[in-house]
């Protein structure tokens, strides 16, 4: 629990969450529990130390020294992922724990090819995944969003593959899957690697995100603007870019800022060093999201709380960054009505003296 006078007003503030990955929400104690059920040998500790216990493993976590060096872990633990029952149970976790941290609305990402490239069924993945969406729904009171990513460490056709799946079961026109994004290792692979799939998109009007500015500068921010992304996830080297800048907040791009994540995964030396300051006195719209928490130390609330005890923001500028969160959410305006109100109700008790 964090020690600011404000946790209280954080916890209860109603939260947009919109960067999160479902995978990466496998905490240490799952990988291993799932890995039992389904007879999954894990790494040998022998030469993987880091796999000797959910302690190690857990300690292991707390060192990334880069982008790939986490995605090298996220990728290993996924493998514990066999059955729908598996994607549902993971889903079903993450969304409790948002849950009591206050979230109202949350959009997850999911990395299909990588499952399928152990041979998992896209059917058993979204079905899974989907499942899990729909208890939060019912059981929560939560709305959910899916979103597809494409992932650059893999071949351009393998992302094609998987588009195709989801063209060919009309996940979008059901709804089940609401939206496309790219993620993994974002230095090296081309900018541009899914043009002519998010060109398909963008016709389709399949609302788009990207992974950009992490760990690669600014122009990987601009090359996804101009593949169609609507939404920047990270984005925090936006700050190299003034003009760029200008134009994200011109047009009310928002940015899905991950503080831990990029504490973790050495983009920044501290939280301090997220440009969140920057960002609000810009005009940029950002939301703060987790990520993905089994591995940096955090859900959302704990996001929060680290941006608190680094920004000492006031109770409006939470509520700025309440609003927009919801304001940007991919979701229908009688659902942004219903949490603005929430957001007011929650503001003024606060500042009437009730929370
Ligand atoms: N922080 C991150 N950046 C890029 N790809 C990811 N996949 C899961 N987490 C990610
Ligand atoms: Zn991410």
């Amino acid at each position: 629990m964090c020690q600011s006078p404000l946790h209280d007003f954080l916890q209860g503030l109603p939260k947009c969450e919109h960067h999160v990955h479902l995978e990466g929400c496998l905490t240490p104690e799952l990988i291993f529990q799932l890995a039992e059920r389904n007879g999954i040998t894990l790494p040998d500790p022998a030469t993987n130390p880091a796999y000797a216990s959910v302690e190690a493993l857990t300690t292991r976590y707390e060192h990334f020294t880069s982008l790939d060096d986490f995605l090298h872990f996220y990728f290993e633990g996924m493998a514990v992922l066999k059955k729908e029952q598996d994607f549902a149970d993971l889903a079903w976790s993450y969304f409790q724990k948002a849950h009591a941290d206050g979230v109202h609305h949350a959009e997850v990402f999911f990395d299909p090819q990588v499952h399928q490239s152990r041979g998992v069924p896209y059917q058993t993945i979204v079905a899974g995944f989907s499942a899990g969406c729909q208890r939060a729904e019912r059981a929560l009171g939560l709305s959910t969003r899916l979103i597809l990513c494409f992932v650059r460490h893999l071949p351009v056709a393998s992302a094609k593959e998987v588009y195709e799946e989801f063209l060919s079961h009309q996940h979008f026109e059901s709804g089940v899957v609401h939206g496309l994004g790219w993620s993994s290792s974002e230095v090296g692979p081309p900018k541009d690697m899914f043009r002519e799939l998010y060109a398909s998109a963008a016709e389709k009007k399949v609302p788009l995100t990207a992974h950009a500015g992490e760990e690669g500068d600014p122009s990987y921010i601009s090359t996804a603007l101009e593949l169609g992304a609507e939404r920047i996830d990270h984005g925090i080297r936006l700050i190299e870019n003034p003009e760029l800048m200008q134009r994200v907040a011109r047009e009310g791009i928002l940015l899905t800022v991950c503080p831990l994540s990029n504490v973790r995964l050495r983009c920044v030396p501290s939280v301090a060093d997220v440009p969140v300051r920057r960002f609000l006195e810009a005009g940029v719209k950002f939301s703060i999201n987790s990520d993905d928490p089994a591995y940096f130390g955090g859900y959302i609330l704990d996001n929060y709380c680290a941006v608190q005890e680094a920004f000492n923001l006031s109770v409006l500028e939470w509520r700025i960054i309440a609003e927009n969160s919801v304001q940007e959410s991919w979701i229908e305006d009688s659902r942004k009505a219903t949490l603005l109100e929430r957001i007011e109700t929650h503001v003024k008790e606060h500042l009437s003296g009730s929370v």
